[in-house]
């Protein structure tokens, strides 16, 4: 649970970080100081901070949210964040935003291959390709879903979010977050938030990252309500982790790219942003190892419904009805008794985008590749592929486990939006609908 980062994290070696390595909790009340004596006690803006350091309220909700809506954290720093010229368009590359009306919405099921590696260096920014979304930034409702691939480390570049929260799920290759708040190291396995607004660079420790984005424009991610589960299971609070403060104070010029309103725009700081010393609050990044969950699943008969993964949700003003839920197919034994035992058939009113962290998922015996993805929208049928369902009605109902697979789905009460490059990617698989023919007619008496 500690950071092998104590000197050195940043790409550079300037980062200096607080001793202790993440802390531990959900939305807790947070404190942290990479230098002693940086955090004001009793009173967030004293008439001159620690050291001369610059308070700033970072807030994620309007100032009279409800307590329990309520996350805002006060950050110290080394100078002002409003300590920059403008910022100008920057170029777009394949990043999109809602509304998503770049081309019709059909209702057909959309599947789609991996992208193949990026060609030449591409960091994190430059690797950012939309998939699809729902809602609009502008309204703070919805989600964009996007693939991130990467081939080298961000050096002298920040990137930030104006436009929602990042839920960042790595597919191939750790994916280091240095973020003004302090260091998430993600590795494929762990999913990442980091909250709208707050800045990070992306380094690449394998020299390749790729991996899913679930940008939420709506409420908060939080932990579901567990109803007749109790008080533990699922996503349990103590296993999600805070980065401790880290910064670094270094005066060449840095360009921060934002993403706001659904566009890019840049602006050349003459130092580095990420120069929170200390900070105390509930607004911070945080990351989660899928191995923890807690994962519940029928010990008598029947598939339940998969709302059993969830781990995150935003949730919309309709109760039950989630802006987007974050659901994953984790390892898990099988032990139901004349069942058929993988995903039903079903049409939802829901969306569901799903992605594939690893191995096989078990409605899918082909198609759905790590790294590939797939969209079946409200209405829409679907479920077991041909050769998932023959395996299934004829197989031996002994306890089975379920191993080395790590599916995962963004699950949304309104419709996900294709982009023109997810309807035009060669990676779309044209051929999809066909996995789901050659079932025998049932025989009526
Ligand atoms: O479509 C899918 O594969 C996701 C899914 C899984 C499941 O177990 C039940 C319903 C559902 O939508
Ligand atoms: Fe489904």
């Amino acid at each position: 649970m500690t950071t092998d980062n104590q000197s050195g994290a940043g790409s550079r070696g300037e980062l200096k970080q607080a001793p202790g390595g993440y802390l531990s909790g959900f939305g807790n009340e947070f404190a942290t100081e990479a230098v002693p004596g940086a955090l004001p006690q009793g009173q967030n803006s004293p008439q001159r901070a620690p050291y001369g350091l610059y308070a700033e309220q970072l807030s994620g909700s309007a100032f009279t949210a409800p307590r329990r809506e309520n996350r805002r954290s006060w950050l110290y720093r080394i100078r002002p964040s409003a300590n920059h010229p403008a910022f100008e368009p920057h170029p777009q590359g394949l990043v999109r935003s809602g509304p998503f009306d770049e081309v019709p919405v059909s209702p057909n099921r959309l599947r789609w291959s991996p992208q193949p590696a990026p060609a030449g260096k591409v960091d994190f920014v430059e690797g950012l390709v939309t998939y699809a979304g729902n809602g609009d930034p502008a309204t703070g409702a919805g989600i964009s879903i996007h693939l991130y691939a990467a081939n080298t480390s961000m050096v002298d570049r920040v990137f930030q979010d104006a436009d929602g929260e990042l839920l960042l799920v790595p597919q191939a290759g750790r994916l280091r977050l240095v973020t003004e708040m302090g260091v998430l190291d993600l590795a494929p396995g762990d999913v990442g938030v980091v909250p709208r607004g707050v800045r990070f660079r992306a380094e690449v420790p394998d020299g390749k990252a790729a991996g899913y984005i679930c940008e939420n424009h709506g409420a908060f991610f939080r932990l579901p309500d567990l109803g007749p589960i109790g008080a533990n299971g699922l996503a349990n609070p103590r296993d999600f982790l805070t980065p401790v403060a880290a910064y670094e104070d270094v005066d060449r010029p840095t360009t921060v790219i934002q993403k706001f309103a659904g566009k890019l725009w840049a602006s050349r700081f003459d130092h580095s942003p990420l120069d929170v010393v200390a900070w105390h609050g509930n607004l911070a990044p945080y990351k989660y190892d899928l191995a923890r969950f807690n994962t519940i699943n029928t010990v008598s008969y029947d598939h339940p419904d998969p709302s059993i993964f969830t781990v995150l949700t935003s949730p919309s003003e309709i109760p039950g009805t989630a802006n987007c839920d974050f659901v994953i197919f984790p390892p898990r034994w099988m032990v139901a008794e004349h069942t058929f035992r993988p995903p039903w058939f079903h049409r939802n009113v829901m969306s569901e985008f799903m992605g594939l962290v690893q191995g096989v998922y078990d409605a899918k015996a082909g198609g759905f590749a790590p790294g590939g993805a797939s969209l079946h929208n409200c209405m829409s049928g679907h479920g077991p592929d041909q050769a998932s369902y023959e395996g299934a009605i004829n197989a031996d109902l002994k306890p089975h486990k379920i191993k080395d697979t790590l599916a995962f789905m963004f699950e949304s009460r309104w419709v996900i939006r294709p982009t023109r490059f997810a309807m035009e990617t060669p990676a779309l698989q044209s051929d999809y609908d066909h996995c789901w023919s050659g079932f025998q007619k049932a025989k009526l008496p």
